[in-house]
């Protein structure tokens, strides 16, 4: 028996209910992260870690950009282009990250560089960017929506780490700032896509586990940090080792 398809409403009710499930804002990583109990270290292992997510968004929007079928969408999405990589040198959320990683004393060459990355970092992100590649128009633009749940965890980030760590400033922090409205903007844009393309259950099935995907890469991320960076002992060969002083 093939299932029916559910109403719009109904839909987007399960993609809310996969994010108030396994969003990386329940991530122990997380709470720990903004709640005030990691050491810089391992803020800044994160921060090392979160740079390589952010330098392939932009590959990850351009592949999806290169396969959407109209000029209209294609609009849409280049505007992520522009959002991450700037107009300019300097500009642009990854240039911005490199600010937060500066702020934190980390060598821009080294995190540049790649060199420091936990492999599950890479493996993560790269999964993300080939399921963007490989899947449907539809479940890759349904991977994006994680960003409905992106603003609640960058307000509790901000201000839990400005209230905790005494070497966090506002301008350390200011990559964040303009996500607030731009992730609303896109996700709204991805979320009435979504609402209108996935017709058959079988479309609306792909989109659910598109967005469990995304929320696995996210939560992944951190595991691998708290792994890593919590218990002692376990930091794999090559990846970034805390300065001891
Ligand atoms: O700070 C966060 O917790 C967070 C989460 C996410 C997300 O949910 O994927 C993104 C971002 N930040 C972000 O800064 C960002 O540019 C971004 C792009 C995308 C995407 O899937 O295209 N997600 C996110």
């Amino acid at each position: 028996m093939t299932s029916q398809p559910v109403s719009p409403d109904a839909l987007e009710a399960a993609l809310r209910a996969i994010g108030a499930e396994r969003y990386h804002n329940l991530h122990p990583f997380h709470r720990a992260l903004h709640g005030g109990t990691l050491t810089r270290p391992q803020v800044q292992a994160w921060a090392l870690n979160r740079y390589y997510y952010q330098c392939r968004i932009p590959a990850k929007d351009a592949t999806l950009l290169a396969r959407l079928p109209t000029a209209e969408l294609r609009r849409e999405w280049r505007r992520r282009l522009v959002d991450h990589d700037g107009d300019a040198p300097g500009t642009g959320g990854v240039a911005r990250w490199l600010k937060l990683t500066d702020g934190l004393g980390l060598d821009r060459a080294y995190v540049e560089s790649l060199d420091g990355l936990l492999p599950a970092t890479r493996f993560a992100v790269d999964a993300y960017v080939d399921f963007v590649r490989d899947r449907s128009i539809l479940e890759a633009i349904a991977s994006s929506l994680t960003e409905l749940f992106s603003p609640t965890i960058i307000s509790e980030r901000v201000a839990g780490m400005l209230q905790h760590y005494d070497f966090v400033t506002p301008e350390t922090l200011a990559y964040f700032q303009p996500r607030l409205t731009q992730a609303p903007r896109d996700s709204d844009f991805a979320l009435a896509y979504v609402r209108e393309h996935a017709r058959t259950a079988e479309q609306q099935a792909a989109v659910l586990n598109a967005l469990k995907f995304k929320c696995g890469v996210l939560w992944a991320m951190l595991d691998a940090l708290d792994y890593a960076y919590v218990v002692p002992g376990n930091i794999p060969p090559g990846a970034f080792r805390p300065d001891p002083s």
